[in-house]
């Protein structure tokens, strides 16, 4: 595991990272050219806000399984670049809420009493107070875009300077708003018609760039005090300015100024404008949370597993992939027989879930079957990030459906490929809290564990096979472990499903296939 990290991230994030077995290079000062140079030699990138992760570094990238954003935001990574090649992108989206809100109430503060601009007068040795005569917050009406994690903790600390708290997201329910105790806007109109502070919480997409702009602007009350601690460009810096000269807006906190990382924005010119170079995320316990939590990812995602902050993937909170987990491991498990044991290209896969596995979040489960589906075939280049993008561009159609009941079992998953007019399915299940079992392959029903090692027979249901198959494995020194026939009686036939010790060599299945009475027999390694 080779990573690269190219902005600077807490020392106790390297050491997990190197305590995991993983190469790692710290190389925070690499040009753009150097960059694109050496990204070639890397499985995971581990980045910050400042590293353009785009198409111009992909196609350079091309080792490259992982992008780790030790962050929140995600607007310098090209999401469809990396989903498109499979590659994962994870991030951290807790771990520097706390830090950005206290900035964010920091600058508010600082914004609101001028502090900077005292402290800039006094270590000037100039004792001066006229001109900068500051606001309370105290009954003042603060109005917050984006009620979103950071947000909401603004919310809740704005509280305790007595402050009426409005906010406006369309995209969180009503409950939320109630829960976090703060009043609704329908329209972003309408939030601006009201407040006297203005804070953006927002991400940065195409529908928020530029979201607070003239016309906003425009219906603001005379006086407004504007917070943007979350990303340049979503108060449009031509309107801040032009509504400062207005003197529409009296004062203005950002911790992101445009043109990032350099300082280039306009808006520093302005006295009433106080600005951190990003700095949201820039304390101590901010930095080692994001520090361990992303090399945390970064590893799990190289070794294949799951992981709760993947941007690119069905959003899973820990405990719903703690749930998830073992079905992932059986659904990989159950995908990878179907090649393994038949040669037709499939056509159509149907995923029927029942039973308790019925009420999870089973859409990670049917991309860990087809990921398990395609790997035969298409080795590493297939994962739970570009598992239906193969399946869609081989033309392969899944279908996903639930059953809350189930007879024999608590829970079970079913999946039917289907190519070329004939079927072929397998069902598994979960005992207990891990114990995963294979119950069902082509109508003959079992009860068997997984193991790296299987061999799959069908055969006639008649006198001496199985002991003559036992003979040839005894022969060629293969330790079988375990053995279990399935058999329908209505045509004679059964299906053996052996665990084996050891790989079985070609010559050895050759003679195993000769046998009386044996249809066909398949090596499996899982
Ligand atoms: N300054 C820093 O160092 C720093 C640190 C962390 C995060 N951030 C930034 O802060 C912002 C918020 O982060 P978060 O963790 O709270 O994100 P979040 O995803 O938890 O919340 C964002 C909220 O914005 C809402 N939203 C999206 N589009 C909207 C729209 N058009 N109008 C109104 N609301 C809309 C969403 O519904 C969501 O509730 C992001 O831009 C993030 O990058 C900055
Ligand atoms: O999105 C984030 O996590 C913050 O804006 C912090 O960005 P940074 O890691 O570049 O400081």
């Amino acid at each position: 595991m080779k990573i690269l990290v190219s902005e600077p991230i807490a020392e106790k994030g390297l050491e997990k990272l190197v305590q995991e077995g993983a190469t790692v290079d710290l190389k925070t000062s690499l040009t753009r050219q150097e960059l694109l140079k050496i990204i070639g030699e890397y499985d995971a990138l581990i980045v910050r806000s400042n590293t353009k992760v785009n198409e111009e570094l992909y196609q350079k990238a091309t080792q490259l399984k992982v992008v780790g954003r030790a962050g929140n935001g995600v607007d310098n990574i090209d999401m469809d670049g990396a989903t498109k090649r499979g590659i994962i992108v994870v991030n951290t989206p807790d771990s520097n809420s706390v830090s950005a809100c206290e900035l964010t109430i920091g600058l508010l503060l600082a914004t609101c009493r001028n502090i900077p601009q005292h402290h800039i007068r006094l270590k000037g040795k100039v004792w001066d107070r006229s001109g900068l005569k500051g606001m309370e917050l105290l009954d003042k009406t603060v109005g917050i875009v984006g009620l979103g994690r950071i947000g909401s903790l603004v919310a809740t600390r704005l509280k305790s300077f007595g402050m009426k708290i409005v906010a406006y997201d369309p995209y969180i329910s009503d409950s939320r708003f109630q829960h976090v105790g703060v009043e609704k806007k329908e329209k972003l109109e309408d939030l601006m018609r009201v407040c006297d502070i203005l804070t953006v919480h927002t991400p940065k997409t195409e529908e928020t760039y530029g979201m607070i702009g003239k016309e906003q602007l425009a219906v603001a009350k005379k006086g407004l005090t504007v917070i943007n601690c979350a990303r340049a460009g979503i108060v449009n810096e031509v309107a801040l300015i032009e509504a400062l000269k207005t003197k529409i807006v009296a004062r203005v906190g950002i911790d992101v100024p445009e043109g990032e990382p350099e300082p280039i924005s306009p808006l520093l010119e302005y006295d009433n404008v106080i600005v951190t170079p990003h700095a949201g995320a820039d304390t101590k316990e901010a930095q080692d949370n994001v520090g361990v939590t992303i090399a945390q990812e970064v590893i799990s995602a190289l070794r294949g597993e799951m992981v709760p902050n993947a941007v690119n993937l069905p959003t899973l909170h820990t405990q719903e992939l703690a749930a998830v987990k073992n079905y992932l491991k059986l659904g990989e498990t159950m995908g990878k027989l179907y090649y393994q044991l038949e040669k037709e290209a499939v056509e159509k896969v149907e995923i029927t879930y029942r039973g308790e596995v019925a009420a999870m979040e089973t859409s990670v489960i049917s991309l860990a079957i087809l990921k398990g589906l395609f790997e035969p075939v298409l080795k590493e280049k297939v994962n739970y990030v570009n598992a239906s993008v193969v399946a869609k561009s081989r033309g392969v159609v899944v279908t996903e459906s639930k059953e809350s009941e189930v007879d024999s079992y608590l829970t079970l998953i079913t999946v039917k490929v289907i190519s070329k007019g004939k079927e072929f399915t397998i069902s598994g299940t979960v005992f207990g809290k891990d114990d995963l079992r294979i119950v069902e392959i082509n109508g003959y029903e079992f009860d068997v564990i997984p193991m790296p090692y299987m061999l799959i027979a069908e055969n006639m249901d008649k006198p001496g096979v199985v002991g003559q198959m036992g003979t040839l494995l005894g022969v060629a020194k293969v330790n079988i472990a375990t053995m279990q026939l399935g058999r329908k009686l209505t045509d004679n036939r059964a299906m053996m499903v052996l665990t084996v010790d050891s790989e079985v060599s070609k010559e050895t299945l050759e003679f195993v296939g000769g046998v009386d009475g044996i249809l066909r027999v398949r090596f499996v390694k899982l």
